[in-house]
């Protein structure tokens, strides 16, 4: 099913389901506990934020979600559907953007995001593209090879991409990282305004609290594989007696909660 005709089936019980459930999910590589025994479970239309220092485990989070790496043990469900097992079920309502991964360079906007809307087999996609190139502002290089676009204008064109196919949910991995403080803020409102008017849910892994605290109305803090804290920004920031992400971030990097070191709580 793409997200062009989502609304015409019935709900099932699979639709009134979490949009993303994770039961004791862990990953070892070699010697590496990349994700160590996480649970959670996100309500459809909520966005959260994933946060956690270089190496916590929340690439490795996103990857098990969209069924791209294997679990060692545990449970990832999205949508009501077992992933990987029942991925076809779902992997046309969900989509993912990261600007780390880059589109065919020598081909242009307009012919990779055919290419993606194919794969996604969205109808009237010549509209879906004329649509999105006005939304996000492409039109003045739509048709320019995408190897040819400045940092900026490749962020767009990805965000473009994960929102092809009208997805239920939508997987960010540091959306807004190359864009200048102007164009974050506007790709924010952005992703704000879909996520309002689909009740799509949004899990976004940032690096940037000020981001965070705008948009997310939950924080999952991953340490070392684990979840050290699941709450709103504001419960977290209270518990920490802190008045920003940036500083709770910095507690839980140095290990401290009000300014005491672990182990003294
Ligand atoms: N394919 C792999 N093989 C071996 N180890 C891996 C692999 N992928 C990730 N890891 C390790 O797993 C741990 C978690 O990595 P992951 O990329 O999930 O962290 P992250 O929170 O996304 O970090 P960053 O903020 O730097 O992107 C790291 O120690 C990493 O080196």
């Amino acid at each position: 099913m793409t997200g062009n005709d989502k609304a015409s089936s019935p709900p099932t019980v699979a639709d009134r389901s979490a949009a993303i459930e994770v039961d004791h999910l862990v990953k070892v590589y070699k010697q590496t506990r990349a994700v160590d025994d996480i649970s959670f479970s996100l309500p459809r239309g909520s966005i959260t934020g994933l946060l956690g220092g270089n190496g916590a485990g929340k690439t490795t989070t996103i990857a098990m979600i969209m069924g791209l790496v294997l679990p060692t043990s545990g449970r990832v469900q999205v949508l009501g559907h077992r992933m990987p097992e029942e991925s076809a079920a779902v992997l046309g309502r969900m989509n993912f953007e990261s600007p780390y991964v880059d589109m065919p360079m020598r081909l242009t906007v307009r012919q990779n995001l055919t290419i993606f809307g194919k794969l996604y087999a969205v109808k009237n996609l010549s509209d879906r593209i004329a649509e999105l190139a006005e939304d996000l502002d492409l039109t003045e290089f739509v048709d320019r090879a995408n190897g040819k676009l400045s940092a900026g204008q490749k962020t767009r064109v990805a965000l473009a991409k994960a929102l092809i196919n009208q997805p239920e949910l939508l997987l960010l991995d540091e959306p807004t990282a190359s864009l200048d403080p102007d164009t974050a803020d506007w790709v924010r409102g952005h992703m704000e305004r879909y996520r309002k008017a689909n009740n799509a849910t949004i899990l976004l892994a940032s690096h940037n609290m000020l981001e965070v605290e705008r948009l997310c109305d939950r924080v999952i803090i991953m340490k070392r594989g684990r979840v050290e804290d699941d709450d709103t920004p504001e419960a977290i920031m209270a518990r920490y007696n802190r008045t920003t992400l940036e500083e709770v971030f910095l507690d839980v990097a140095r290990g401290r909660v009000n300014g005491v070191k672990e182990g003294v709580r």
